[in-house]
């Protein structure tokens, strides 16, 4: 997770990315401050979270697929869309999934995916990823490495449930074309991801980030990126700058949470540890990388 101009840590601890992806700023600035965390390092804070704002959803949006249980009646728990402002949203539904299909896809997971703790590079020092993870990618799609880490991309084709998950996702979301996914495993409170954006290059200009959670629930944090993270947009288009707002998801077994628009650029997102989480949880990120040519995005 970097941006061009800030290193916040991808995908929670990622700095320090490869050159391909990242472009040679990515060590530049490294220790970013901001109110309430030092985002640098690893992103690895356990910042202390304050004002969460409560849901305000509920713009009654429907999804079109026919197996997920989804839409409006399937609960009143805060289904729709959140307006995080400036062209940043999110989309929570926390009933993505059947109760029990979820559960048969987090044990499914939990026993056939081929889980790694990688060590990556944090200014150059050795760190162990404080959760599992496993990278999945269509053929042919540029590599994702982060933190001097270059994950092995394994094929859709070894795990039928994530096609049949993916399916339900670009049902839900017509028009979209996922064709990677991060899976983390979170075996414990302990295990977490710090403040990141998912703002590699790889993913284009505005990239959407569907993501799934399986089993233990766990609170899901956004926050406005402080002062000298956005950087791209002159100090008078920049939201609020000097204000963080945050908003927080507790996501559900079987919940799915769309980012969408500015946010990637705008807002950072982390899931912190929690010592009364006794069990684990399994979380999709479904993400697209862009084919480039010379001239144009593929898309
Ligand atoms: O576990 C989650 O809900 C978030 C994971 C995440 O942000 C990531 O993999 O980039
Ligand atoms: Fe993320």
């Amino acid at each position: 997770m970097k941006s061009e101009n800030t290193v916040v840590g991808l995908i929670g601890e990622m700095l320090n990315p490869v050159s391909e992806i990242t472009g040679p700023k990515a060590n530049a600035g490294l220790k970013l401050k901001s109110e309430n965390a030092v985002v640098g390092s690893i992103g690895e804070m356990l910042n202390p979270v304050s004002e969460i704002t409560g849901p305000k959803a509920n713009a009654g949006l429907k999804l079109k697929s026919e197996n997920a249980v989804v839409g409006p009646n399937a609960n009143g728990d805060g289904d729709g869309v959140r307006d995080l402002g400036n062209g940043s949203s999110v989309v929570y539904f926390p009933r993505f999934l059947s109760y029990e299909k979820s559960w048969e896809y987090f044990h499914y997971l939990d026993k056939h995916i081929p889980w790694t703790r990688p060590t990556i590079y944090v200014f150059g020092k050795p760190f162990v990823q404080p959760r599992d993870v496993c990278y999945i990618a269509s053929k042919g799609l540029k590599e994702l490495i982060y933190s001097g880490h270059k994950p092995d991309a394994h094929s859709w084709d070894d795990y039928p449930p994530l096609k049949e998950i993916l399916e339900e996702v670009h049902k839900a979301f017509p028009g979209s074309h996922f064709n990677s996914l991060l899976i983390n495993r979170y075996n414990s409170g302990n295990d977490y991801v710090g403040w990141h954006a998912d703002d590699e290059k790889l993913y284009g200009p505005n990239p959407e980030i569907a993501s799934i959670s399986f089993g233990c629930e766990r609170d899901f944090f956004l926050k406005t990126k402080s002062q000298g993270e956005v950087v791209r947009e002159p100090p008078s288009k920049r939201a609020k700058k000097n204000k963080v707002e945050k908003h927080c998801f507790k996501l559900k077994h079987g919940s799915l949470l769309l980012m969408r628009g500015n946010t990637q650029r705008d807002w950072l997102h982390s899931v912190p540890k929690r010592a009364k989480a006794e069990s684990a949880r399994i979380n999709l990120t479904f993400r697209r990388v862009m084919q480039m040519s010379s001239r144009r995005l593929l898309l």
